[in-house]
């Protein structure tokens, strides 16, 4: 049977570069892809199909922020696929960004220009606001609405003598200073995509950890720093065009300005490839781009221990049933 490959926040950036590379890998997939924005979606279909006119590309309508949403489109996948090979959460939103552009300029000129340029710690915040299940809207969107998503599709993920992939498209800004177990949702921070991103990080190893057995692996991947619909949202484009020369030049002396979405997406389409027993759960796989040109994929240990992700997880599943019986208690009003 053909494999079933799941990507979310496919229609634009890194989602769409991964589809594209994918499809050329192999042409007997069956890519399904997920987007909140059905007219966005078909345009990605049919550039798709433009490129690859035989492959086999479903749409699927997920809005990863909604929790009903996220039941739905799992039920429809559940009705459609008898089980899904490689699941790609890469979904994600950076609203209302600002750059604290004092502690930039000093970076510059300072001994950790580098790591700024890779991490951005202590130059980005964010201002975030609920949504209509009363969750934070960045943690809803990029961790608990695909943490609900695995969970809904577990029957589906890792079968005997299939084992599937779970790749979740994490972040060099994934942070444990921005991250607290008491405030998991970042309600009263201003770093809510640093902390949602290093969430991911830990629920990926709790889910190995409760999940290998039967055959779900899953994995963490840093894209590098790619200019895509998300990264022009933090400064106006004419910043942009003064930056990219620094940008170029900065790329001699760090790999991680990956900068294009196909190059972004080298980690992810490693993955693809590899044995799923094969990879480590505390690393993080880097996407990177070397002076030349040339991609490659290097796994860093991440920052994380298992006593918080095991927290976390828990707290997740706590959440879970709450936003569940919400559901059903409005389903029953209605
Ligand atoms: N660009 C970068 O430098 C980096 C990006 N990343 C991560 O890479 C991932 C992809 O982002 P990138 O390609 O850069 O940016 P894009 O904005 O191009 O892509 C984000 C995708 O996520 C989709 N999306 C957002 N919210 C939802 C939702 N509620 N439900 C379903 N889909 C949604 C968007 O759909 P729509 O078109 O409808 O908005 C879009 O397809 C994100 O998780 C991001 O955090 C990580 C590190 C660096
Ligand atoms: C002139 C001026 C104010 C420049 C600011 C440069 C910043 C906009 C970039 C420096 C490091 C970048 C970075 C990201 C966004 C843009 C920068 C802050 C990300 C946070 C984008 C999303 C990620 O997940 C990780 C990236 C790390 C580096």
């Amino acid at each position: 049977m053909e494999k079933v490959v799941l990507v979310t926040g496919a229609n634009s950036g890194i989602g769409l570069a991964l589809c594209e590379r994918l499809l050329s890998q192999d042409g007997e997939l069956r890519l399904c892809l997920a987007c909140r924005n059905m007219g966005r979606a078909e345009a990605a279909k049919s550039a798709l199909l433009t490129s690859h006119p035989q492959a086999r590309v479903d749409l699927l309508h997920l809005d990863v922020g909604s929790a009903r949403s996220v039941l739905r489109a799992a039920q429809e996948v559940k009705s459609r696929y008898p089980r899904v090979d490689h699941l790609y959460l890469n979904a994600g939103i950076m609203p209302n960004p600002k750059v604290d552009i004092k502690a930039f300029f000093k970076g510059l000129f300072s001994s950790n220009v580098i790591n700024m340029f890779a991490t951005a710690e202590g130059l980005l915040t964010q201002q975030d606001h609920l949504n209509s299940d009363g969750l934070q809207e960045v943690f809803a969107t990029n961790l608990f609405g695909h943490f609900l998503l695995v969970r809904e599709l577990e029957p589906l993920l890792g079968q005997e003598g299939h084992p599937s992939k779970v790749v979740w498209t994490s972040s060099s800004n994934a942070l444990r200073s921005a991250f607290s177990l008491e405030d998991f949702q970042h309600r009263s921070g201003t770093e809510p995509y640093s902390s949602s991103k290093y969430a991911s990080d830990l629920v990926s190893l709790a889910l190995n950890r409760h999940h290998n057995a039967q055959g779900l692996f899953s994995s963490v991947i840093c894209p590098g720093l790619v200019m895509t619909n998300l990264t022009y949202g933090i400064l106006p484009s004419f910043f942009w065009s003064l930056l990219m020369p620094i940008m170029w030049f900065i790329r001699m002396f760090t790999n991680t300005l990956t900068l294009t979405p196909y190059n972004g997406a080298e980690a992810l389409n490693w993955l693809f490839l590899q044995k799923p027993e094969s990879l480590d759960s505390r690393a993080k796989y880097h996407s990177l781009t070397s002076g030349l040109g040339n991609n490659y994929t290097q796994p860093r240990q991440m920052d994380i221990d298992d006593e918080t992700s095991e927290a976390l997880y828990g707290k997740l599943l706590e959440l879970e049933k709450v936003v569940r019986r919400q559901i059903t208690e409005e389903a029953e009003r209605q």
